[in-house]
């Protein structure tokens, strides 16, 4: 193991960048608060600001991804379609089989400049996370309780709220409802089976009604449906951990563009139409794991040095009060707080490489 790499796995270096993380977290959250009186004079202002806040948080995770980890999706799309990616609205949806989808899924939303304003379905327990959380509140994120009355109305309001958006949004769905596990499969193809719909091997069965409701209040604001789906090579089981320590993974993602317009309106149609959708990322699942590749040509969209140089300005402008700090700590004399810190860093050292 060479240097670097031993380094990316030390305590202290995540000290560092957990506290980078979550301080900027904090002070961005504070921003946004400062955008509420802006909200009734100029909304789309605030929201376009909103954007530019959260994009100075989310890329940091990117930039751990991507620099830290080294990290790089390759992505397997029809040349065509490329052009139009970050150029317009898109409903993605994505498998929910890893710790690090999302992850992955911010990656191309940086690429494609679309980052600060990427969105998704999410439940409603992540809005209450600190720092991302309560950031996504202010983005307008779609929480839902997974219980369809209470869900109703609030699910189509903040869809509404969704078509004068001042920017280029990719909406990310899993219409899984939640991560693969074996035990969740075997339920859900009991589902399928007594609903006489195909087994699947590689994804749980797709839950219709949020998809539907999507696409039908986003008609007209939305061109189309990303299909993707994520694999990555080697049976690798990426981890979120494995990623601070700057392990390196390999995800490939299919995308395939499905313009709107294409959609059934139809409930019913609708539904039968997203079954046969997972009944075809099913089959290109199976021939990844028996080829190792998707369909269509390779491309691996440019990085861009905007998520790295906001990362290190945050860091670099963070650690400085921690240094005056320390140096404080130092000059105090205190023999009981310099032992206090160094056996909080030590535990904190034990427990981190348990
Ligand atoms: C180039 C582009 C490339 C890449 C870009 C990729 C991505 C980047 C984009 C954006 C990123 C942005 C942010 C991401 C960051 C972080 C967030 C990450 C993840 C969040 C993950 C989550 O929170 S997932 C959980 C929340 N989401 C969902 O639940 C969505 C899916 N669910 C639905 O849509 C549901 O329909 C619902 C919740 C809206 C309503 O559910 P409900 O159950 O009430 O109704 P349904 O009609 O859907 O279901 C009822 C029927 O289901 C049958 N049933 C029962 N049990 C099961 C079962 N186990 N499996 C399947 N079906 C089941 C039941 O029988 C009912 O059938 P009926 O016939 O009677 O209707
Ligand atoms: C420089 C950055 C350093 C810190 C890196 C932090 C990385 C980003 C931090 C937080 C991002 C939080 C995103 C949470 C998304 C998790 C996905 C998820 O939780 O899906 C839930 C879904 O399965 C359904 O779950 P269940 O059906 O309830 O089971």
């Amino acid at each position: 193991m060479g240097l670097v790499q031993w380094l990316k796995g030390q305590f202290l270096c995540h000290l560092v960048i957990c506290y980078g993380f979550f301080v900027s977290g904090l002070l961005i959250n504070l921003l946004q608060i400062c955008t509420l009186p802006l909200w009734p004079i100029n909304k789309q202002l605030a929201r376009r600001i909103n954007c530019k806040l959260g994009y100075s948080l989310t890329s940091q995770s990117v930039a751990l991804l991507e620099w830290w980890s080294g990290t790089e999706v390759t992505l397997y799309t029809d040349p065509e379609n490329y052009q139009l990616y970050g150029k317009e609205n898109a409903i993605v949806v994505l498998n929910h089989n890893f710790e690090i989808d999302f992850l992955c899924g911010w990656t191309f939303c940086e690429r494609f400049g679309v980052l600060g304003a990427s969105k998704c379905l999410a439940k409603k327990e992540l809005s209450y996370l600190p720092v991302i959380g309560w950031m996504w509140y202010f983005l307008e994120m779609v929480f839902i309780k997974r219980k369809w009355e209470e869900d109703k109305s609030n699910f189509v309001q903040s869809l509404q709220n969704l078509r004068d958006y001042p920017e280029n949004f990719w909406f990310l769905l899993h219409c899984e409802g939640t991560r693969f596990t074996e035990e969740k499969h075997r339920v859900s193809m009991e589902v399928a089976e007594k609903k006489s719909l195909p087994k699947l091997k590689h994804h749980l069965l797709p839950r219709t009604k949020g998809f539907w409701v999507a696409v039908q209040n986003l008609r007209g604001t939305v061109a189309a449906v990303y299909c993707c789906t994520l694999n990555f090579r080697n049976n690798e089981t990426p981890t979120l951990w494995g990623v601070l320590n700057g392990e390196k993974y390999h995800p490939d993602l299919y995308v395939r563009r499905i313009p709107l317009e294409s959609i059934p309106e139809d409930e019913a149609e609708c539904s039968a139409w997203l079954h046969k959708l997972y009944q075809e990322k099913d089959k290109f699942q199976e021939d990844y794991s028996q080829t190792g590749c998707f369909p269509g040509p390779k491309v691996t969209p440019p990085r861009r040095p905007w998520a790295l140089i906001n990362w290190l300005g945050w860091t670099c402008l963070l650690l400085y009060p921690l240094c005056l700090l320390l140096v404080q700590l130092v000059n105090s004399g205190s023999i009981l707080t310099i032992m206090a810190t160094v056996a909080f860093c030590a535990a904190g050292g034990c427990y981190w490489n348990i």
